[in-house]
């Protein structure tokens, strides 16, 4: 998705969510500063079966085994790491076990680090730490110089439409409850943006993302019905 198709989903989550858009540029302004381009053809994921490993519980880790390529989001990037479960990208905003992160960057693994208003303090202690090689620079804002933005918000559905961008045949999550009810109020909040920004990735791609069947007919999608 380009800027132009997610700029009207990332200012309705603004809105709602009480972002500061300059705050989030000052972020990804950081980051680029701090980094280099990174070559998306490395990210090459075309016709594969793409697994989204997130946050939430997974159950049977057996299942992550069937797919082409793992995806870590956030959370995820821990649970695989204490399995055993080889890693092919890692997307985080830094919010949770930064030294992981910095870690996998420096064994070859590619991490796709996100900027934002509200983890510049991380951008700057963790990001100088990685392996430049293996940085993927990333925008919730509008994107600048190597700063990339593919859509997304969430470590998670980010996650999801950067597999899209780099053309993954198809899409589970594992480790995905929108609904848990262990987290806080704020992040309930942007697990219930994650769901809607998945059903806006799957009416896009034509492709029926198991992880919504339970709530697809009530994903409120009639604020977002002009962005899909
Ligand atoms: N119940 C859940 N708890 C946490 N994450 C979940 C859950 N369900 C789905 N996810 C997805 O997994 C991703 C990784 O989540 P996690 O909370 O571990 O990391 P995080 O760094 O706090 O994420 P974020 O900064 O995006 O909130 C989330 O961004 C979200 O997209
Ligand atoms: N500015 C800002 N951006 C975000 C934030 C956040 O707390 N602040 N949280 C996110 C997912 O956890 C994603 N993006």
């Amino acid at each position: 998705m380009d800027f132009s198709e997610w700029e009207p989903l990332y200012t309705t989550i603004l809105d709602d969510l009480g972002i500061d858009r300059g705050a989030d540029e000052r972020g990804r302004d950081r980051l680029a500063a701090l980094t280099t381009s990174f070559d998306l053809d490395r990210l090459a994921l075309t016709g594969e079966a793409v697994v989204i490993v997130g946050g939430g519980s997974i159950g049977d880790d057996a299942q992550i085994g069937r797919f082409d390529r793992v995806i870590a989001a956030g959370g995820g990037i821990k649970h695989c790491q204490q399995t055993g479960t080889a890693i092919d990208l890692a997307v985080t905003d830094l919010d949770t076990d930064p030294e992981t992160v910095v870690s996998l960057t420096r064994h070859g693994t590619p991490v796709a680090v996100a900027a934002h208003g509200d983890n510049i303090p991380a951008v700057e202690r963790y990001v100088p730490a990685m392996d430049r090689d293996n940085v993927l620079p990333t925008t919730q804002a509008e994107p600048v110089a190597h700063v990339v933005n593919a859509g997304g918000f969430t470590d998670g559905d980010r996650a999801a439409f950067l597999a899209d961008h780099c053309g993954a045949g198809s899409l589970t999550f594992l480790g995905w409850e929108f609904d848990d009810a262990d987290v806080n109020p704020m992040k309930s909040r942007k697990l219930q943006w994650a769901k809607r920004l998945l059903r806006v990735l799957e009416q896009r791609r034509h492709e029926r993302f198991s992880v919504l069947d339970e709530y697809r007919t009530a994903v409120d999608t009639d604020d977002l019905k002009n962005h899909s």
